[in-house]
C-alpha cells in the first residue's frame, strides 16, 4: 500500500443552500483536507457543524458551489460512474423498501452492484445473520443501521463513507460496528465517517477534523489534536499561601475566585509543557514545605479540545479559516 497515496483531495470546499446572499444558507465555508488510502478519517463537529452537508459532496450526491474534490482521481459529482461503483456509502437514513426481508433488501442491491459481496457475507459483517428472513419494517431502529451498512459494504467498496454509523446502537452493536471498521481498514478500506461520539473518533481514527460553522478549526492524529489544547494541573493553595508567590514561569494560572481569604484557594495552571511545569511546582511546594491539595494532573483529552472549539461558537468560524491547519499537509 502507497501510504502517501491521497484517495480524498478537498481545496476551497464550499456549499450553499438556497441562493447567493441572504435568502440561502452556506453551510461549507472553505475547506482544505485530505484522505489517505487505508486510513481511517474522522469528521467531528456540533450539530449543524457541516458535516453531513461535506460528506454529501465527496459522495457526489450534490456538486459544490465552490472548491475542487478529488475521490480516487475524479470528480464525484461529475464522473459519478467512475466513482461511484468503488465507494460504500451509508448515508443517515437509508430508507430502504420496508416490505421486503432483509435478504430481499440486500439482494436487490447487489443485483445493482458489479462484483458484489454475498449477500449472505455482508449480512453477517453487522451481525444481522439471525435477521434475514425479517421485513425491513420490523428491524429495530440499531437493525435498520446494520443494514444500511451491509449495503454499503456490498460493493466490495475502496472507500466507505459512514455518516454517523453507530447512533442509535446498542453497546454491544456499537462494539461489534467499531470491529468490522478496524477490520476493514486492515484490509486497506479507508473509511470516512462523521460521529458524535468522541471516544469512537479517538479510537478508531488515524486523523480527525473538528468543524466548527462550515470550516475545520482543528485536525490531525488523535495525539496531535490533544496536544494542541492545554494540559491542566489542578490543586489547593493552603490558606495563608497566595497564588501571587507560585513559581514564576508557570503556565496560565486560573485561581478560583470564589476562596474564602483564610480557606484552602483552588488553583488551576494551564501548561503546554506539562511535565517541565509540574516539575516546577513540586519542587517549589518542597522548598516552601507546602502541601499542595488534591493534585491533579492531565493531558487535555479530545472531548476538552472539542468542547473548547464548540464554546467558542460566538466567533461563528471566522477564527477558523485561519487557524485550520490543513489535514494531511506535509505528512
Ligand atoms: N437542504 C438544506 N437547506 C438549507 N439548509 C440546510 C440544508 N441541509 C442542511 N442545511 C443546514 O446546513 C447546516 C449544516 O448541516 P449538516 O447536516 O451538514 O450538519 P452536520 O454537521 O452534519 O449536523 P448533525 O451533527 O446535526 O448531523 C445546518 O445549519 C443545516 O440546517
Amino acid at each position: 500500500m502507497n501510504e502517501r497515496e491521497h484517495v480524498i483531495e478537498v481545496a476551497g470546499l464550499r456549499r450553499r443552500y438556497g441562493p447567493a446572499g441572504p435568502g440561502g444558507f452556506e453551510a461549507v465555508r472553505g475547506m482544505d483536507f485530505t484522505v489517505r488510502r487505508g486510513e481511517v478519517f474522522a469528521l467531528l463537529g456540533t450539530n449543524g457543524a457541516g458535516k453531513t452537508s461535506t460528506v454529501e459532496l465527496l459522495e457526489g450526491l450534490a456538486a459544490p458551489t465552490g472548491g475542487r474534490i478529488r475521490v480516487l482521481g475524479h470528480d464525484p459529482y461529475r464522473e459519478r460512474a467512475l466513482v461511484r461503483p468503488r465507494i460504500g456509502i451509508m448515508l443517515q437514513e437509508g430508507g430502504f423498501p420496508s416490505d421486503l426481508t432483509v435478504t430481499e433488501t440486500a439482494r436487490m442491491w447487489a443485483g445493482c452492484t458489479t462484483g458484489a459481496r454475498p449477500v449472505a457475507e455482508a449480512l453477517e459483517m453487522v451481525g444481522l445473520e439471525d435477521r434475514a428472513k425479517v421485513r425491513v419494517k420490523q428491524l429495530s431502529g440499531g437493525e435498520r443501521r446494520r443494514l444500511d451498512l451491509a449495503m454499503a459494504l456490498v460493493g466490495r467498496p475502496e472507500i466507505l463513507f459512514l455518516d454517523e454509523p453507530t447512533t442509535g446502537l446498542d453497546p454491544e452493536a456499537r462494539r461489534r460496528t467499531r470491529d468490522l471498521i478496524r477490520a476493514l481498514r486492515a484490509g486497506g478500506t479507508t473509511v470516512v465517517l462523521t460521529t458524535h461520539y468522541l471516544e469512537e473518533a479517538e479510537t478508531l481514527a488515524d486523523r480527525l477534523a473538528i468543524m466548527r460553522a462550515g470550516r475545520i478549526v482543528l485536525a490531525g492524529t488523535p495525539d496531535e489534536v490533544r496536544a494542541a489544547q492545554p494540559s491542566r494541573i489542578r490543586f489547593t493553595l493552603p490558606a495563608g499561601v497566595d497564588v501571587a508567590e507560585l513559581p514564576a514561569g508557570l503556565g496560565e494560572v486560573v485561581p478560583d475566585a470564589a476562596g474564602e481569604a483564610d480557606a484552602p484557594r483552588a488553583v488551576e495552571v494551564r501548561s503546554r509543557r506539562l511535565q517541565r511545569d509540574l516539575t516546577d511546582l513540586l519542587l517549589w511546594a518542597r522548598e516552601r514545605d507546602v502541601e499542595l491539595g488534591r493534585l491533579d494532573a492531565r493531558s487535555a483529552s479530545l472531548e476538552e479540545a472539542f468542547l473548547r472549539i464548540a464554546e467558542d461558537d460566538a466567533g461563528a468560524g471566522d477564527a477558523g479559516a485561519t487557524n485550520a491547519e490543513p489535514v494531511g499537509a506535509g505528512a
